[in-house]
């Protein structure tokens, strides 16, 4: 713009002066041609060098001969008018050579020429009018300086108008000189024609600048489609800059119509109002669009905003929801600190358990060579009057101490019940005696610390049990408890008929001679039986309750029942009567298998308290007496496939599948102690977790395997096995038994092939029951009636009359449809009830 304005201001001040001309033509070769040489994109048509000759020659022919103040002014003049000229060369040739070359859209900053050049040739036009007007020709023709601040008025006050003239003679109509006057035409000509090229090389160029804005308009239009919404403050930025340039240009073109002085001519105005308005029109609608685009603007700044908004919440929300993952992860990380501190400390106890279990073993195997060789000692001094060094005193007279541990901490006894068809089951009978079964074609041979043959008595399975009975009173854990199919003899061993006691009867009456009358012992009674899983006390004062069985506080050591009422027993007599009450608590029911089978475990505890500690190694002895209720398939008991809808089946089914459990679980507990294990699964079952204290270390333990033969369950094979098998299952249930484990050949089997081999055995209620044959399940009653009330124990015990026993009795007896012969319940129980308690 600055070379437009440069350039249009100094040729109307070069034309008006008619002196820069010629001293530019003076120097025709020097800055122009220096400064267009370099100018390797000047297109080669570009009018430029002849439009400077002809402006040069224009002047030159026009420029004063005389004057050294109009050539010195020439020379300043020249030297400007080139720079001008050159610039709007480079200005024209530079913008269409950059469109033409680069064939694209400009960048913004040189489309923002555009107006500029569209001015140019505005005008350009305006001026070519000009000069073909006549007007400006005579401007031209007498060198009429057109703004009286190009030359100051003269002191006189004469303006320069005024002697304008007298410089130029081109004026028509005024009177020449004679030398001037033959040559004013030819020149005047000259000019004309010169003009004339001029003027058509510049209307030629003037017409290419049109078609090539008009391309530029073109790209622009398509820039401005082109650049869309999002490049809105660029085309707001060009807009405002193209508004600058027309308002320049609107400013220019009134200080020109100001500057050509008085009265424009009557068709220059109007082409300059027309070009005004044009102008003015194009700026309104500039105006138009830039504001267009500043609400557009302002309405993508309102999306702006919301999406930063949106934004900036985003961010919130992931930093909430990031913070919360940490504290998340913070806790879990807490609580894995925490747990893994557990895990230490636990693994702290462990070993702890380990040591003292260690400690405990070491103690127990140098206990255990004490008494070998105490043993030994008094077996060869030849009797039990051998006085022996103090120190090594021996048990009481009756009392063998540590023998029983001595034959082991578990011992297996086997008894055969009568009946016992030596077809099915062979025997060795005696000490270390074996049993041959047959199950399933397969013959096993089971050899065992004891075997009773079918005709043994009770005083003979008791005496083999009396020693473990009387190393109680020596502060020792013994267990006694018998296990067998049921219908084998288990309860008929451990209670026996009136006539024949077993062995509770004879256990608690050799107790309680031993003791003698002198009662220096405390003898305390409990009575508990688990029933489908569920403890319950035999001798609870009130009705019978499921306790809770937990894991004692650790020092105080064992098992604990909770809610368990445990009884002082004075004499034998009432301890009799109390274990007849609990019995007759228990639960029992006929199956196809017995007539009276007990439905649960029976755990008797008798817990022996010396008044003055001895030198036993505790202070109290327990003797548990566990009468297990029979193993038994379900098919053989009658409960399995019970008919649609019969309870007493289903309630069959379910008695047998808890039995079976339980008994597993045993089985289970003693293949782990038997193998020295660290985990003894004590706690699968409420039996093995009742017994735990009566199956720990120190304890011993004697296990009396009823074992029954019936027609009913034939071997296939009935010859004597030519190989015997090693009778792996009952040499697994006494782990501990030196002499079973040292004459132990059978192949291993688990405690479930043991169960499975109980299962196997032939029963005894073929006796009984025809095999297979369903029995009723109506109630059957094992005694004729209620038991007698207790006599004394509660009253001597200074303890309250148990009111379930007395309200037991004192129902009202009704009428119950399932005994025979529709007689009333005894016991006041409600239908289908009554065989479940007596
Ligand atoms: N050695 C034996 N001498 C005489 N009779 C016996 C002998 N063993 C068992 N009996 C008789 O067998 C029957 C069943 O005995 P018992 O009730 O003791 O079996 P059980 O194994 O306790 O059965 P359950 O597990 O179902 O309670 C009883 O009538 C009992 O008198």
């Amino acid at each position: 713009m600055y070379a437009f304005y440069s350039l249009l201001i100094y040729i109307f001040y070069s034309l008006f002066r008619r002196d820069g001309g010629a001293a530019a033509a003076a120097e025709p070769g020097d800055p122009a041609q220096r400064a267009r040489k370099p100018r390797g994109r000047r297109r080669p048509d570009l009018p430029a060098p002849e439009l400077w000759t002809e402006l040069t020659g224009l002047a030159a022919s026009s420029e004063p001969e005389d004057g050294s103040e109009g050539a010195a002014e020439g020379r300043a003049a020249a030297v400007s008018l080139e720079e001008a000229l050159l610039r709007l060369a480079e200005f024209l040739s530079v913008q269409l050579g950059a469109e033409e070359s680069c064939g694209g859209p400009a960048d913004l900053g040189q489309s923002g020429e555009v107006p500029s050049l569209l001015t140019v040739t505005s005008q350009l036009l305006a001026l070519l009018a000009w000069l073909r007007s006549p007007r400006g020709r005579q401007a031209l023709l007498q060198g009429t300086q057109p703004a009286p601040r190009v030359r100051p008025p003269s002191p006189d006050g004469s303006t320069s108008q005024e002697e304008s003239p007298s410089h130029f003679t081109a004026v028509p109509g005024e009177p020449l000189g004679d030398e001037t006057q033959g040559q004013q035409p030819l020149q005047l000509e000259e000019d004309q024609r010169a003009w004339q090229r001029l003027e058509q090389l510049i209307l030629g160029q003037l017409e290419e600048l049109k078609q090539q804005l008009e391309q530029q308009e073109e790209e622009l239009g398509r820039l401005r489609l082109g650049v869309g919404a999002t490049d809105s403050e660029k085309r707001v930025q060009h807009l405002t800059l193209e508004n600058e340039a027309l308002k320049q240009s609107l400013s220019l073109m009134r200080d020109l119509l100001l500057h050509w002085g008085p009265g424009p001519p009557i068709r220059a105005p109007q082409e300059e109002a027309e070009a005004l308005l044009e102008l003015q029109g194009r700026l309104q609608e500039a105006q138009d669009t830039t504001e267009a685009l500043r609400a557009q603007l302002g309405v993508q700044e309102v999306q702006l905003q919301g999406l930063q908004g949106a934004l900036q919440q985003l961010q919130q929300e992931t930093e909430q929801n990031c913070r919360r993952e940490l504290q998340q992860m913070h806790g879990q990380l807490a609580g894995l600190r925490a747990r893994m501190a557990s895990l230490r400390q636990g693994c702290g106890d462990l070993r702890g358990l380990v040591s003292t279990f260690t400690q405990s073993c070491q103690g127990s195997l140098s206990e255990a060579r004490g008494q070998v060789s105490w043993a030994l000692g008094a077996l060869s001094s030849g009797g039990p009057g051998t006085q022996l060094p103090e120190g090594q005193q021996g048990p009481p007279a009756g009392c063998p101490g540590r023998l029983p541990e001595l034959k082991g901490n578990i011992r297996v006894l086997c008894r055969l019940r009568p009946g016992t068809s030596s077809s099915l089951v062979s025997v060795e009978p005696g000490p270390g005696g074996t049993v041959t079964t047959c199950y399933r074609g397969r013959h096993r041979r089971f050899r065992l610390d004891w075997v009773f043959p079918p005709d043994a008595s009770q005083e003979e399975v008791f005496r083999e049990l009396e020693p473990a009975v009387l190393s109680c009173l020596r502060g020792y854990s013994v267990c006694i408890f018998t296990y067998g199919q049921t219908g084998t003899g288990k309860t008929y061993s451990m209670e026996g008929p009136p006539e024949d006691p077993g062995i509770v009867p004879r256990a608690l009456q050799s107790l309680f001679r031993e003791m003698g009358a002198g009662r220096q012992h405390r003898v305390t009674l409990s009575m508990v039986e688990i029933y489908n899983e569920a403890v319950r006390d035999l001798l609870a004062p009130g009705p019978p309750e499921r306790l809770a069985v937990r894991q004692g506080p650790e020092g105080q050591g064992g098992i604990q029942v909770a809610g368990l009422t445990h009884w002082d027993v004075p004499n034998l007599e009432t301890l009799h009567q109390m274990l007849k009450l609990g019995r007759s608590n228990r639960a029992t029911a006929a199956t196809a298998m017995n007539q009276r089978s007990s439905r649960s475990h029976a755990l008797v505890t008798l817990t022996l308290r010396a008044a003055s500690p001895p030198r036993a190694p505790g202070t109290a002895g327990t003797l548990h007496l566990v009468d297990l209720a029979g193993s038994e398939r379900a098919r053989k008991a009658g409960a399995a496939g019970p008919p649609r809808g019969d309870p007493d089946g289903a309630r069959r089914l379910r008695e047998a599948q808890t039995i079976n459990r339980s008994l597993l679980a045993l089985g289970g507990v003693m293949a782990a102690l038997r193998a020295h294990r660290p985990h003894v699964p004590f706690r699968d079952s409420q039996l093995t977790r009742l017994l735990q204290p009566a199956l720990g270390p120190g304890t011993t333990a004697v296990l009396l395997l009823q074992v029954g033969a019936g027609a009913g369950q034939v071997c296939a094979c009935r010859s004597p096995p030519t190989r015997a098998r090693p009778p792996a299952p009952l040499a697994r249930r006494s782990p501990r038994g030196r002499r079973i484990s040292g004459r132990q050949s059978a192949p291993s089997s688990s405690p479930t092939e043991w169960v499975k081999w109980s299962w196997g055995q032939p029963g005894a209620a073929g006796s009984r029951a025809p095999p297979g044959r369903l029995l009723p399940s109506a109630p059957t009653l094992r005694s004729p009636g209620p038991p007698a009330p207790l006599r004394r124990p509660l009253a001597v015990l200074h303890a309250p009359v148990p009111t379930t026993a007395r309200a037991r009795l004192s129902r009202p007896q009704r009428a119950c449809p399932s005994s025979p012969g529709s007689r009333p319940c005894p016991w006041g129980l409600r239908p289908g009830l009554c065989w479940q308690r007596r």
